[in-house]
């Protein structure tokens, strides 16, 4: 199979492979880039496989950095765009099921593409556009499916995570999973206690966002791969109903939300999961306020709820409860947002200072009345301006 037109930046990455070339090297791309071409896919980057060892494509490039010259990578500066050049390389000394330490390098493609994971992932393609597929990838294009290069269980011992990256591409790409390839899942997903949470959490967030995410996420649980993840041990039944839900969550922070709700975790226990995750404290804060807005939607919220939840929460807990189909007004709540006579604190005509140059003494009492003075303005009980706050707090005083 041979690709006629080439997408601008294949084009740009061509005199690339073209260097190596008249170097005396093979140089191809590889992996992602070649499948997203096939399947008209946005590509995000082109990934470059050669013979040369990283000292030689070294030499052959002004600018280079040595992103991970140990596993045989290095990134080429070129026509303002980077490139990661990668040696041939098969993956030897697999001790404890992640990522090896130790590549060897090998000097041919067939070699390479032997130890990559799914068929559809072991594509390469030359600077004529021709396609090297060793292993039936491009019928795997054609049928939909992930399936595992070669022995599957041998690919999983290679790199355990490559078990989450199968259900993350049957999401993503809206493929199924290949018998045996889903056989070898089950049998080794223990093997995923073995990958840092990190990149488990990388997989875990592209399976849940991806158009797919549903029937994916069902392959999860079934499989097992779920069991060995922080806190969804034990919690199929709860987590099943991601399975039927109305959509895929739009976002990586409405899919935490959701898994948090059907965890049915209290506010205290958000906390401790979403750390188990490592997720960011920025991740985990938003997650808290969109499920404290959650809640509150059920609970008839009045407008200083809304106040509080602010137009991000309010969105994000409406977004979740129409995935998780519970009936929401949510125009009349949005309605309601959009005609509260302040969205922030800041709106608020005063402020403290503002209370102390009228007489009011600081301390715990001004507090009050600052939230009083809020709830009023908020609810329409007062006017938010100067005048008709210090007309309240002179009654007040
Ligand atoms: N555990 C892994 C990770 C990667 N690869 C190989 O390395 C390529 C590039 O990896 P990566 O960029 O992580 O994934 P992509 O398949 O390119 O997917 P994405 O579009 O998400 O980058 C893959 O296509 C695959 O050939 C692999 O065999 N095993
Ligand atoms: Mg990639």
């Amino acid at each position: 199979m041979k690709i006629n037109q080439l997408p601008e930046l294949f084009v740009k990455a061509l005199p690339v492979l073209q260097t190596l070339e008249q170097a005396g090297f093979e140089a191809y791309f590889v992996g992602g880039c070649v499948r997203d071409l096939l399947l008209g896919r946005h590509i995000h980057d082109v990934d470059i496989t050669t013979n040369a060892y990283p000292e030689e494509v070294k030499k052959c490039f002004d600018r280079t950095i040595d992103t991970g010259i140990q596993h045989g990578t290095v990134t080429a500066l070129y026509g303002g765009e980077s490139y990661e050049i990668t040696t041939y390389r098969t993956e030897s000394g697999y001790q404890d099921f992640r990522r090896p330490d130790k590549v060897t390098f090998v000097q041919n493609l067939d070699e390479d593409l032997k130890r990559r994971d799914f068929t559809i992932n072991a594509l390469a393609m030359n600077t004529k556009g021709e396609i090297v597929d060793l292993f039936h990838g491009l019928d795997d294009l054609d049928k939909k499916v992930i399936r595992a290069v070669g022995v599957a269980e041998e690919r999983f011992h290679e790199d355990a995570l490559r078990m989450m990256r199968a259900v993350r591409f049957m999401s993503q790409l809206q493929f199924s999973l290949e018998g045996r390839t889903r056989q070898a899942i089950v049998d080794n997903h223990e093997l995923l206690s073995k990958i840092s949470i990190e990149r488990v959490r990388e997989e875990f967030v592209k399976m849940g966002t991806g158009p797919d995410a549903r029937r994916a996420f069902a392959e999860f649980l079934d499989t097992g791969l779920s069991e060995e993840c922080p806190h969804l041990a034990g919690k199929k039944d709860q987590l099943t109903v991601f399975t039927s839900l109305k959509a895929s969550p739009s976002s990586e922070r409405v899919l935490w939300s959701l898994i948090v709700i059907l965890l049915n975790l209290p506010e205290k226990a958000i906390g401790g999961f979403m750390k188990d995750w490592k997720n960011s404290n920025a991740m985990t804060r938003k997650v808290k306020g969109i499920a404290a807005a959650f809640d509150k939607l059920g609970q008839s919220p009045s407008d200083v709820d809304l106040f509080e939840m602010g137009a991000l929460n309010l969105n994000d807990a409406i977004d979740a409860a129409f995935i998780l189909g519970q009936p929401v007004d949510s125009k009349t709540l949005l309605d309601r947002y959009q005609k509260l006579p302040i969205k922030d604190s800041d709106d608020l005509a005063i402020d403290g200072r503002w209370l102390i140059a009228q007489g009011v003494r600081p301390g715990p009492k001004m507090g009050t009345l600052l939230n009083d003075i809020k709830t009023k303005v908020i609810n329409g009980d007062l006017v938010n301006s100067e005048l008709a706050i210090a007309k309240y707090v002179s009654q007040q005083l």
